[in-house]
């Protein structure tokens, strides 16, 4: 049962790897790169809740989980456990935060050495802690694996002995030996048959009733956050975009990534798999170069235009694509004419820039432009005829530069909070509740 107390609170949690950091990288010169896995996230965790952290792969939920653990040196940020600063403890405050906080790892294969029997394995924090001794330590390990379903009488047999549900069973009983508060649960099913998730995730959910656990489940698989959560953040690019109540979140999503997640779960009927779905394109930008303002917004499908732009989602879409194109100068100009127009390092001459702006505007524009913008974007591309990247960009920021890209909305406090513009500009279009 959820509570109203808070027992974990984290609050604008940074964790930021490094690349190009070596000795070797600094004597050629190289600058250090920021990976910024995780960046800026905020969120509590009730007693006795589950509560879920969902996103695509690499949006940073393990590293959110072990940073939070302290298994990771967080860049910046607070955690608190128990009302106490989990990166302030000493020894003894972080042994015993080791003890009432404890991890179960998606991969039961690799999590378990191949050498030690499974009562060792499950012994393991019993002896690490030296909590019990002699013949109530065996007992203890002999309850806990009856506990998950496995029988006491397996004691002396080896993971490789066991089906990967089993194996997932002795991670949670050897998770459990310590009598923690808390468990982080990565992607706990993931690596399971379909058929035997669900006894997993029943177990724990028994397991969390009977011994009082609060949860934080990682998972990018939405059926598996749906079957188990209370609550759920959800997590792009190194922030948390939306965080409410598990039904609020998939009966009405607020956020457009969120929509567009949901929407990305394939459909049992055909009725359900031709409705119009907001499905989500483009790749995940790099977390070493996030973009501007709200990181979705170079793939979301309710980009803000500007306020007086008469064009239809989708040709504001296809501006926008462009622009980032040019932004990253991830065009070949050379081959734009073929062998029709000459290109050379200062571009194509005076003569063959009409014949390369519709070229170009050919290969690029995916729709169709009202004859004013379709003049604005040829402007731009004419500027690239002269390999003038920085003018061509300046020319669509100048008329087509949204308030996504200008301000990183915040996430409010309220029971769904969600960080997205279309919630946090006033009636009268003006930009509020943002930084
Ligand atoms: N030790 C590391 N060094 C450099 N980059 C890292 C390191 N660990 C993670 N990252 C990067 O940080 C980002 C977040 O990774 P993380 O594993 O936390 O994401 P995730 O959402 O849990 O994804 P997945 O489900 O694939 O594990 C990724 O871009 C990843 O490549």
């Amino acid at each position: 049962m959820s509570t109203d107390e808070r027992l974990v609170r984290v609050d604008g949690l940074r964790k930021y790897f490094w690349e190009n950091d070596s000795i070797l990288d600094r004597l050629f010169g190289e600058e250090p790169v920021a990976v910024r896995a995780v960046d800026g996230v905020s969120f509590d965790v009730y007693e006795g809740e589950t509560l879920g952290l969902v996103g695509e792969s690499g949006c940073g939920k393990s590293t959110t989980g072990e940073t939070l653990l302290a298994l990771q040196e967080p860049t910046e940020g607070r955690v608190e456990f128990d009302g106490d600063d989990v990166y302030a403890l000493g020894r003894d405050g972080l042994t015993a935060f080791r003890r009432d906080a404890q991890v179960v790892f998606q991969d039961p294969f690799s999590s378990l050495d191949p050498r030690m029997t499974i009562g060792e394995i499950v012994c393991q924090p019993l002896d690490v802690h030296d909590v019990a001794t002699g013949t109530e330590r065996t007992e203890r390990v002999r309850t806990l694996l009856e506990r998950v379903g496995l029988s006491a009488d397996h004691l002396d047999r080896y993971p490789h002995e066991f089906s990967g549900g089993q194996r997932q069973r002795i991670g949670i009983a050897r998770a459990l030996a310590l009598e923690p508060e808390f468990l982080v649960l990565d992607e706990p099913t993931s690596a399971l048959d379909v058929s035997v998730q669900a006894q997993v995730l029943n177990l724990l959910e028994d397991l969390q009733s009977e011994f009082d656990l609060t949860y934080l489940l990682i998972s990018h698989d939405l059926s598996v956050i749906r079957h188990s959560c209370d609550r759920v953040a959800v997590m792009y690019l190194g922030e948390i975009v939306e965080i409410g109540p598990v039904r609020d979140i998939f009966e009405s999503p607020k956020h457009p990534y969120t929509r567009a997640l949901l929407e990305s779960v394939p459909r049992a009927t055909t009725a359900e798999r031709e409705r119009d779905r907001e499905t989500l394109s483009g790749d995940v930008p790099s977390p070493r170069d996030p973009p501007s303002g709200c990181r979705f917004r170079t793939r979301c499908p309710a980009v803000i235009p500007p306020d007086d732009l008469d064009l239809e989602q989708a040709q504001y879409r296809a501006i926008m694509d462009l622009r980032e194109r040019i932004e990253r100068r991830d065009v070949s100009l050379e081959s734009v004419g073929g062998d029709r127009i000459a290109f050379d390092d200062g571009g194509v001459p005076e003569r063959d820039v009409p014949a390369f702006v519709d070229a170009l505007a050919d290969r690029l524009l995916e729709r169709e432009l009202p004859p004013t913008h379709r003049d604005i974007v040829e402007e731009a591309l004419a500027a690239l005829a002269g390999v003038d990247w920085d003018e061509a960009a300046e020319v669509l920021r100048q008329r087509y530069e949204s308030v996504c890209e200008r301000r990183n909305p915040d996430l409010g406090e309220e029971r769904h909070p969600v960080a997205c513009h279309l919630y946090g500009l006033a009636a009268d279009g003006s930009e509020n509740g943002d930084r």
